[in-house]
């Protein structure tokens, strides 16, 4: 979890004074906050200027709770929303569309306050999807096989998910690999100590092993007398000294303490005085037996069992198993990926122009599912050409191809098409989720899968979190994450039949404490609000108030995140004085 301890006064949650968000205070999460979420710009409306027939910044603030008619100032009919000032501003409720709806046509399907998409699911899904499992194990929504025709119902979230956890029977064997190589991996069987911990009596502190109760006489001083305990013994030494009760001998922190000994004494709390042509060591105090001593077995016995079979490999557990004794780690590969990017409109580099638009999707998609710990490499572009992207799935050999774009039924939309042609069974064919309810899941071959992400940018994240990472999880043996709750900062309005997938920033409150701040600029084709979100919040069918407790998909970076950066040579920062 991240930012739980952030101080956030933020006015800027959602739903709450967006607009206020261009008066930064100084604090930077407020000021992310207020960044992301306010002040927007009315659209501008086809073929109109700068601002015309837009709210202005005063109508906009003044949470009329009205949505207005195309340049006349018509009303639209009211629609129940629970940030009402700024979903009725016009290009404020997510993904507000450049026309504004007329009063007929209240809302679009890509409006996520929209009460009711006529895109979205096609028949009723469970009335409140927080209760999936209580539902019979899904079975897919597979279409009709025998009328190709025929309308596939959205699956309701939480069982698509559940279908894409379960699509793999069995993750890729074990592999045995150098510690580092296991990072991100998950273990594929405990890991036991191959030794105690730590492996022998061991001093705590830099001092003195003494034996018995002091004053102690310095029988075995190792350099000069005045060295003190800088001398003596040094860790990775193996003492051969037996102390007697009534000596003392130096020792630096991490040695082994010598047998006799009883505890060691502090630098610090010890006088070192002449005495009768030898050296004798005073304590203020009397020092309790063990005092000081790590004793031998103290973290683990050989054989403990240390971590369970699937547990993740992090650093912190690379660092363990080789404490505990291993040059080896046995675990499961990562997942392969491979990332297929649609699209005739897509630049690669530039600005956007004559109606194409940069690709967002491949500069975001394989450093996800690096955080994910799947190999893949950059995304390829394919042409809007059928026959491209049967040869690229064709040639295919990852465990999971991940698809963007192309999964509508637009002329140029050739992933279902495509998969009839390969003869992949499709497992999931839409999900009752907003963003990105044409999002799908097919089998290409036993043991490899593809994830058709829609095209528009957050909806392809939608795609990612609901289908492709509980996947690609799976392939990795990794143990679902029980999920959690926090409540939520604002209300958000939800349709009656679909789940929406909000993004959502941490923050304090005095109240509930951990609270999650939905996020504005949330419309399927935006990443505005995701990029500076920490989490997605799963905002169950019909919407939720404020404190309410919603089920969260954390981003795979946490605070502090570095992408695992390693430099490319090693990099000597005094010989160039630059960094
Ligand atoms: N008749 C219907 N039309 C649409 C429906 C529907 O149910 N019936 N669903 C809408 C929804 S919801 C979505 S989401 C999109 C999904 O479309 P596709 O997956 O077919 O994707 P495209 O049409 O190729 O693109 C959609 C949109 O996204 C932009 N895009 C695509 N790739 C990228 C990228 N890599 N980077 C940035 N933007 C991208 C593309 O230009 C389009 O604007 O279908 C709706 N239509
Ligand atoms: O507009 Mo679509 O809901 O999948 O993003």
């Amino acid at each position: 979890m991240t930012g739980g301890q952030r101080d956030d006064t933020a006015r800027g949650a959602a739903g709450t004074t967006p607009d206020e968000g261009d008066s930064h205070g100084g604090d930077p999460f407020d000021d992310a906050l207020a960044l992301v979420n306010g002040p927007r710009r009315p659209p501008e409306r086809p073929g109109a200027g700068a601002g015309t027939g837009s709210a202005t910044g005063a109508e906009a603030r003044s949470g009329s709770g009205a949505r207005p008619g195309p340049g006349t100032g018509a009303e639209a009919p009211t629609v129940r929303m629970s940030y009402t000032a700024r979903a009725a501003t016009p290009g404020d409720a997510g993904d507000t569309p450049r026309t504004p709806p007329t009063s007929d046509v209240p809302y679009t399907p890509d409006d996520p306050f929209a009460p009711d998409d006529p895109f979205a699911s096609r028949t009723p899904s469970p009335s409140d999807a927080r209760h999936a499992s209580d539902t019979p194990a899904p079975t897919g929504n597979r279409p009709d096989p025998t009328d190709p025709t025929a309308p596939t119902p959205a699956l309701p979230w939480h069982a698509a998910r559940d279908i894409a956890r379960r699509a793999v029977t069995e993750p890729p064997a074990p592999c045995t690999s150098a510690l580092a190589a296991a990072l991100g991996r998950t273990l594929a069987a405990p890991l036991t100590a191959l030794t105690d911990l730590p492996s022998f009596d061991t001093s705590a502190m830099d001092g003195w092993a003494v034996a018995g109760p002091g004053p102690w006489r310095l029988d075995h001083p190792a350099g000069t007398p005045e060295s003190g305990p800088a001398a003596g013994i040094l860790a990775g030494h193996a003492p051969t000294e037996v102390l007697l009760d009534g000596q003392a001998i130096a020792i630096a922190t991490g040695a082994r303490v010598p047998s006799g000994a009883t505890a060691v004494l502090r630098s610090e709390h010890g006088e070192v005085r002449a005495s009768g042509g030898g050296q004798r060591l005073y304590a203020p105090r009397p020092v309790p037996p063990g005092q000081d001593i790590r004793p031998r077995g103290q973290e683990c016995r050989r054989g403990d069992q240390l971590l369970p079979a699937g547990a993740l490999v992090t650093p912190a557990v690379l660092g363990l198993a080789a404490a505990a004794g291993y040059d080896e780690l046995t675990a499961h590969p990562r997942p392969r990926a491979e990332v297929f990017v649609l699209g005739d409109e897509l630049l690669a580099s530039g600005l956007p122009e004559e109606g194409r638009i940069r690709d967002a999707l491949g500069p975001m998609l394989a450093p996800w599912l690096h955080a994910l710990g799947v190999e893949t490499a950059p995304a390829r572009p394919l042409a809007d050409d059928a026959g491209a992207l049967y040869e690229a799935l064709a040639a295919s050999t990852a465990d999971v191809v991940i698809t963007t774009g192309g999964t509508a039924s637009g002329p140029v939309d050739h992933v279902h098409p495509t998969l009839r042609r390969l003869g992949a069974e499709v497992l999931v064919d839409g999900v009752a989720v907003r963003p990105g309810h044409p999002m799908l899941l097919a089998r290409l071959a036993p043991g490899r899968h593809l994830v058709g992400l829609p095209g528009n940018p957050l909806a392809a994240v939608s795609g990612l979190c609901t289908l492709a990472e509980p996947l690609l999880s799976a392939l990795a043996a990794r143990r679902p994450a029980p999920p959690y709750r926090v409540p939520l900062a604002a209300p958000v309005h939800g349709p009656p039949r679909d789940t929406r997938l909000v993004p959502v920033a941490y923050r304090d409150d005095e109240r509930y404490g951990l609270m999650a701040a939905p996020l504005h600029f949330h419309g399927p084709a935006m990443l505005r609000g995701i990029a500076a979100a920490d989490a997605l919040a799963v905002v169950p069918p019909g919407g939720a108030q404020r404190g309410d407790e919603l089920e969260l998909l954390e981003l795979p970076w946490p605070a502090g995140w570095s992408a695992g950066w390693t430099p490319e040579a090693p990099t000597d920062w005094n010989a160039s004085g630059e960094r």
